[in-house]
């Protein structure tokens, strides 16, 4: 390192969208390296809803590798965090600062430390893929910090160590991860399939039924599910593979049905083997609290609904999603459909009558005032929806649905140069 008189910090700060996968990844083949049994596809979400964002800095005062998250200082050693560490630093290069006097040669970023702090801005592992958000931004973010020379397909191969769906979360739109074949997982990597502009009708609502932490971490559920279920190996092998080509056909061709019929049967197929799994995982209606008893049933009334809905209007309208946590994502075909679905949800699942409305439905707010709704009293006021005959009289829920976030498919990572927005102070390198 260049003898420099003057202590610095050096810093570099950027955001990462989620993701939600519409062929879900299920089951490793590779612990370690985190090597799927079955390529997946997602779409990412807008990151002006959910996202992470994440400052790394490096200074020659740092004694040891630091990371806090969410506010709360976090331990590095866990071997998912090491290993995207290593990786980053293999592949740094040398770094030049003139203004601020620094420069830093390849060889320095072994011995140089780094803290990070990072924020997700929805709840983190509660099902919404924090992971896939967070291990993406500290590897981006690492990676520009470190000025590797690699695209975010190589990047993704880095994310993926952190967390399987983290490397589709290094592309905006839809996104393939592909399995790959080579037994050092250099071929499985994220690609992009389509930018977020391709399909931009699509609406998507995301209804937050919980936003505890989850009784069974993805990891270890889909360890147990290819250690004991029958099921699986006949999905990753039959059935994944020609979904992820007519989800292909479908996404290139803008052929909302194929979509959504493919959308929801992956999904109900993914919590069929977790449920073939021993003991069986129940993600939608998890069994160990009261509460989630009755929340796992308003989520399958929510498929109840779209399925009743869908079949009224004779072609799909919303497709259903729902991963490793008790929330629904609920894909639209169009804004009309995405307003016509929020009042649906809304009639059935109304908000306390002391909750506001502005925070029980964030995001996009736009999708609630083409439903003119404007306060409570509308959400009141709203008619059953027609689908449903008079012999059954239409159920309300109340207060059953922690919120909804309307967004959309959203853009990949970025990074933010206005330094308002790091997380850590510029002078000291601790958080803010
Ligand atoms: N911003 C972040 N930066 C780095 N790591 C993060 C970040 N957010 C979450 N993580 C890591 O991901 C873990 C949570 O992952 P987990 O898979 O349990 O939940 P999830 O990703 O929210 O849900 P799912 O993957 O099932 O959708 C956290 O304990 C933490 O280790
Ligand atoms: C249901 C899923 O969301 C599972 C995600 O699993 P993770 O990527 O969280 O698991 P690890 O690789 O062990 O970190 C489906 C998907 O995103 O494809």
């Amino acid at each position: 390192m260049a003898e420099q008189s003057k202590k610095w910090v050096l810093m570099v700060t950027a955001q990462t969208p989620t993701n939600i996968a519409v062929i879900k990844y299920w089951g490793k083949r590779d612990e370690n390296l985190i090597l799927a049994i079955n390529d997946s596809i997602s779409v990412t979400l807008d990151p002006a809803h959910l996202c992470t964002t994440t400052t790394v800095a490096v200074s020659p005062d740092f004694d040891q590798d630091r990371m806090w998250l969410n506010g709360k200082e976090i331990s590095l050693a866990g071997g998912r965090y090491q290993n995207c560490l290593r990786e980053i630093r293999a592949r740094a290069s040398d770094v030049e600062d003139e203004k601020k006097g620094i420069k830093i040669t390849k060889n320095d970023w072994q011995n140089l430390h780094v803290h990070v702090a990072s924020y997700n801005n929805f709840p983190t592992a509660a099902g919404l893929a924090s992971s896939a958000a967070g291990f993406a931004c500290l590897v981006f973010s690492l990676a520009k910090l470190m000025n590797v020379q690699e695209d975010n397909g190589r990047l993704s191969a880095i994310a993926r160590q952190g967390s399987g769906s983290a490397c589709r979360s290094l592309f905006g739109g839809f996104v393939k991860w592909v399995m790959g074949k080579e037994e050092d997982g250099s071929d499985s990597i994220a690609v992009p399939l389509v930018d977020e502009k391709h399909w931009d009708e699509l609406v998507i609502i995301i209804a937050v039924v919980s936003s505890r932490q989850k009784e069974t971490s993805s990891t270890s559920g889909m360890r147990d599910t290819v250690e004991t279920s029958s099921l699986i190996e006949h999905r990753a092998k039959e059935v994944v593979p020609k979904r992820i080509i007519k989800m292909e056909e479908a996404i290139q061709n803008r052929d909302f049905p194929t979509f959504a019929q493919l959308t929801c049967s992956d999904s109900n197929q993914f919590h069929a083997v977790c449920m073939d799994t021993t003991p069986p995982i129940f993600y939608m209606n998890d069994t160990s609290h009261r509460q989630k008893v009755l929340t796992g049933c308003q989520l399958f009334r929510i498929i109840g609904c779209v399925e009743k809905w869908n079949c009224s209007e004779g072609t799909p309208q919303v497709a259903y999603t729902f991963d490793a946590g008790p929330n629904a994502v609920l894909i639209s075909r169009n804004r009309k459909a995405a307003t016509l679905m929020l009042q649906r949800l809304l009639f059935h699942f109304p908000p306390n009558s002391d909750t506001d409305l502005n925070s029980y439905v964030i995001g996009d707010k736009s999708i609630l005032k083409d439903a003119g709704i404007q306060d409570i009293k509308d959400v009141d006021a709203l008619p059953p929806p027609p689908e449903i005959k008079d012999k059954i009289p239409a159920q309300k829920y109340r207060g059953e649905i922690s919120y909804f976030i309307c967004t959309r498919p959203g853009r990949g990572p970025v990074l933010l140069t206005d330094e308002s927005q790091a997380l850590l102070n510029p002078e000291t390198g601790l958080p803010k």
